[in-house]
């Protein structure tokens, strides 16, 4: 399988650059290469930094997965998903309980654009667990919440969803092999754990069936975020 190549192994790690400002992100990035990793933009970033930024790093020759978790009424989602697939972003991503009907939305929007980024969705985010879960009126245990709206996105058409990697056995099973599981929520074992609670280590991750790790305070807020990076490329070339 591909996965006995170094390089496929890097990459398929994505580093969440959740910084203030673009000179903070572009600091880091300086210092990575394609080959190495993708690249997350989430709320705070674009925020901050805007579609110029995206647009830096998509020329730079980078995956971007624009992680703005659109979650509105189906048309608002439809035309931000091809305002967002037209920075030219590798991937993208809803919010699963948004419903069947933005999801279809979100994917006419994407193909709008003319072009053709991953679309996923969010099925329950990796820092709820089951009390944070049920406080919100979800009564069921939380992985058959996760099954659900990855069943869900799937009917609707997207290319896969994040999750935990806790997660993603079960899903595997029910989803198949080619559907895309992306997994924050990654911690090195000797890593805090901040305000996630669904977590695993990078190898188990990839072990378990995930398709994609986003990491980000564990490089970001290190000490130097580099060897940080290369220390969990090194832990998953090993463990295979
Ligand atoms: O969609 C996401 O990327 C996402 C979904 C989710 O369920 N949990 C989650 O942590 N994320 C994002 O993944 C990143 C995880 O960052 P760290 O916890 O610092 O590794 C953050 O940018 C989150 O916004």
């Amino acid at each position: 399988m591909s996965q006995l190549n170094p390089k496929i192994h890097a990459s398929k790690i994505i580093v969440a650059l959740d910084y203030a400002d673009a000179t903070s992100a572009l600091a880091l990035v300086n210092q990575l290469n394609p080959a190495l990793c993708g690249l997350k933009v989430g709320k705070e970033l674009f925020t901050a930094a805007g579609p110029h930024l995206v647009e830096t790093l998509v020329n730079k020759g980078f995956n971007v997965f624009l992680d703005l978790k659109f979650h509105d009424i189906p048309n608002t989602v439809a035309k931000a998903c091809e305002a967002a697939s037209r920075l030219g972003v590798w991937m993208l991503n809803v919010h699963a309980s948004g419903g069947l009907a933005m999801m279809q939305a979100a994917k006419e929007g994407v193909a709008k654009s003319g072009q053709q980024p991953l679309l996923i969705a969010v099925t329950v985010l990796t820092s709820m667990d089951q009390a944070t879960l049920n406080q919100i009126g979800i009564a069921g245990n939380l992985q058959d919440q996760v099954l659900k709206l990855a069943q869900l996105t799937q009917q609707a058409g997207l290319d896969g969803v994040v999750c935990s990697a806790q997660e993603a056995p079960v899903l595997r099973q029910h989803l198949g092999a080619d559907f895309c599981l992306v997994t924050p929520g990654i911690r090195p074992a000797d890593a805090k754990s901040d305000d996630q609670t669904r977590i695993v280590t990078p190898a188990k991750a990839l072990q378990l069936g995930a398709s994609y790790l986003v990491v980000g305070r564990p490089i970001t807020q290190a000490t130097n975020p580099l060897a940080s990076l290369q220390s969990i490329v090194a832990e998953i070339t090993k463990s295979l």
